[in-house]
């Protein structure tokens, strides 16, 4: 394991996007001391992650239940306590202001940060067309910054290449956790708004959260590595 300082571990999350436990735990074991933060979306939360959750929180790891959540606000209050109770670090909603007001709600009093989604890393202004939406990305990123501002929580997911938009709404004191992270030459995959690491965190992102470009890599380990010192050296 290489000398990376903790802090710049921690700005690292790892998606455990598997089908069940145990392909996750045997990435988490691979990946030992090297990962400190880890994150667990749909598809695993599904097949037992919250479980997981427990266990990884119990190791001393760090973790983002990525459920992006968006419902009633009772509901999603109801579910956000939930989350904070889990002892999760970061649970995120969909930037939508009921939404994002009653999350806040929900982790009042908990060190639980609450991340709005702004707009999908896979969406571009077509997409967002498609769904129906008046304003392109970058309007519809602003929008949604400032209104995540209004309700309180701790702060926003974005593409990295809004991120400079997004700090400069949010402020130093407010999360910026961006997807959409790609080495260079990295396979970009489904992603349509990406950067580097590098870049990201130049930009202005606090964390970046990174998939495939670890969990898909020939060796995870060193394709951590090489991040954590692209994040060290940004
Ligand atoms: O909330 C997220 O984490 C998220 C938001 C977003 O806009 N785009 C996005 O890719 N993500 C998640 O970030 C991870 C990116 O994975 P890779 O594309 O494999 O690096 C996935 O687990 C996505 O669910």
């Amino acid at each position: 394991m290489s000398l990376v300082d903790a802090k710049v571990r921690d700005r690292m999350i790892v998606a455990l996007d598997y089908p069940n436990v145990s392909a996750a735990e045997a990435l988490v074991w691979q990946l030992g001391d090297v990962v400190t933060f880890y994150k667990i979306g749909l598809e695993l939360s599904i097949a037992g992650g919250l479980d997981l959750a427990a266990d990884l929180i119990g190791a001393g790891k760090k973790v983002f239940l990525d459920l992006k959540l968006h419902d009633i606000g009772n509901t999603v209050e109801r579910a956000t306590e939930a989350a904070a109770a889990r002892g999760v670090h970061i649970l995120t909603v969909h930037a939508y202001p009921q939404t994002m007001a009653a999350a806040a709600r929900g982790a009042k009093g908990s060190p639980l940060e609450v991340l709005g989604v702004t707009v999908l890393t896979s969406y571009d202004d077509a997409d967002l067309a498609t769904a129906g939406y008046r304003m392109g990305v970058t309007d519809t990123v602003r929008l949604r910054a400032g209104q995540a501002l209004e309700a309180g929580i701790a702060g926003v997911i974005c593409a990295p290449t809004d991120a400079a938009m997004v700090r400069a709404i949010l402020g130093p004191d407010r999360r910026v956790v961006t997807p959409g992270v790609r080495p260079k030459g990295a396979d970009v995959g489904d992603q349509k708004r990406i950067a580097t690491p590098a870049e990201a965190i130049a930009a202005g992102a606090d964390r970046i959260v990174v998939g495939r470009p670890v969990t898909a890599a020939a060796d995870p380990v060193a394709a951590a590595e090489a991040i954590l010192a692209e994040l060290a050296g940004a």
